[in-house]
């Protein structure tokens, strides 16, 4: 049993909620507010948080990043409209665990409720929360698009060097499933691989996590802690979200990675590293470089050589090779045996756009593998705003010139108009959300400010 705590403002769904976790023998918390949620998780032993986007007091996100200050172990899921799947990939940006798409489906919830409460057990014994170990070989898609075929190339290119690697894409474009590709095809892949998510380190405690602690160092510090260099030694270190390191860290970690040397937290000692350093992130830091929030010269030196992975709807050739295998995945999972996509949900996802990427689809896949009734999943099965948002694209014979399907389908609309049209209405809604403070507004979507400049002048909002 756990306890949970249900944020809603909506009373009848909090309680329906509540009720349903009850039944199934959990403890819940019920918060109408921000504020009373808030208050439960400094009181309370709370094992996990279910928390509604649209809150009256500060939305689902906020929420997100305050309790990940606190206590970065403590899983969160977000409960949203699939319109709002923007917000969701940003969620998990934040360190949320998962999100849940309203309508809630019984079964879906109580099934990421379950991974959610297994992972915090099983993460209860490591003492870092943002470092992620791995052990299990990944299963890596190649795909067939010309910008996969290139990436795999690169990847295989680079993974034997030591080389420092910069990884640049969107969210959820596999970029810390690339960081493990190189680690698994270097000659370190028999020593640790080490994922820690900056974007969720606090200023306070990001030394500490990087470079490990002495007792007494600060307040907290019971006993000794490695860092996660420390544990990485002789393998790797994926630093994922390296755009969000306080500036202080970032001096410290330059001098790492130049004197491959680290030292803790509270101490004078030198302790030797050899640790290759991958690190990623999804916004410009180059842009940031500029305007000193991110340093020119760490920048540089994480860049020995860059790794761009494009956006899923940028390569739908492998969108089909994918979908096989999250399909493969999710049966095993669930233990259900679904062959594939009825014609009219591929093609429903096939003209999709994927703001979240291979992350999405994932999960899509995995949702219809759990609600199908036969042995395809057909459109019905698929939440309802992907119908609603997938547009026709020219087919992908007609990217390379040749293939009849390019003179019939022609492209009802053009795919980079309809995104910037969704990016323009986003800022306009967040700009309205947070009264036109240009601070907030770049932090919640998150991009940074200079960014946000940039495109308040591409698209002429005047603010
Ligand atoms: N080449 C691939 N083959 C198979 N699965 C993949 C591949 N790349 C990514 N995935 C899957 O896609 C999901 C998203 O990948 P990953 O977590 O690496 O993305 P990310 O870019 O690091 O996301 P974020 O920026 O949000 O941290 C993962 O669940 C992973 O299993």
């Amino acid at each position: 049993m756990a306890k949970i705590l249900v944020v809603d403002d909506d009373p009848a769904f909090n309680k329906m909620l509540s009720s349903f976790l009850r039944r199934q023998d959990h403890e819940v918390e019920e918060a109408f507010s921000s504020k009373s949620a808030l208050a439960a998780f400094k009181t309370q032993a709370i094992d996990l948080v279910l928390t509604d986007f649209k809150l009256p007091d500060m939305d689902g996100l906020d929420l997100i990043r305050i309790i990940k200050e606190e206590r970065p172990d403590l899983p969160v899921i977000l409960i949203t409209n699939y319109s709002d799947i923007r917000t969701a990939v940003t969620s998990i940006q934040l360190g949320a665990f998962e999100f849940v798409t309203k309508p809630v489906n019984p079964d879906e919830l109580l099934l990421t409720v379950g991974q959610a409460l297994l992972e915090k057990s099983s993460s209860g014994e490591t003492k870092s929360k943002a470092i992620k170990k791995s052990d299990s070989p990944p299963k890596y898609v190649v795909g067939k698009s010309p910008a996969s075929l290139k990436l795999w190339e690169h990847l295989q290119l680079v993974a034997p060097t030591k080389m420092t690697v910069l990884i640049l894409g969107e969210s959820g474009t596999g970029k810390e499933y690339a960081a493990k590709m190189i680690h698994e095809k270097s000659k370190r892949s028999k020593e640790p691989f080490v994922a820690l998510d900056c974007g969720v380190l606090s200023k306070e405690l990001a030394a500490s996590e990087l470079f490990g602690h002495v007792k007494g160092a600060f307040t907290g510090a019971v006993q000794d802690k490695k860092g996660a260099f420390e544990v990485a030694n002789g393998g790797t270190i994926f630093l994922d979200e390296i755009g969000n390191l306080p500036y202080a860290v970032q001096v410290q970690l330059l001098r790492v990675i130049q004197e491959r040397k680290v030292r803790r937290v509270g101490s004078e000692k030198e302790i030797d590293v050899d640790v290759r350093i991958i690190a990623a992130t999804n916004e410009n830091i180059k842009e940031t470089g500029s305007q000193s929030e991110f340093r020119a010269d760490l920048y540089h030196r994480l860049n020995e050589f860059e790794i761009k992975i494009p956006p899923l709807r940028e390569r739908r050739e492998d969108l089909a090779e994918y979908v096989n295998l999250f399909l493969h995945q999710a049966c095993e999972e669930l233990d259900r045996e679904v062959e594939g996509l009825d014609a009219d949900a591929m093609s429903i996802v096939e003209n999709y756009p994927w703001p979240g990427n291979l992350r999405e689809l994932k999960n899509v896949i995995k949702r219809g593998v759990l609600l199908s009734m036969g042995s395809k999943i057909t459109s019905a099965q698929l939440p309802g705003e992907l119908a609603h948002e997938s547009i026709l694209v020219p087919s992908y014979s007609s990217e390379n010139g040749h293939g009849v399907e390019s003179m019939i389908q022609q492209p009802a609309t053009d795919l980079k108009a309809m995104q910037e049209q969704n990016e323009k209405q986003l800022i306009l809604e967040t700009l309205e959300r947070t009264k036109y403070n240009k601070s907030k507004t770049a932090k919640l979507l998150n991009i940074d400010r200079k960014t946000l400049y940039n495109k308040l002048t591409k698209y002429q909002i005047d603010v």
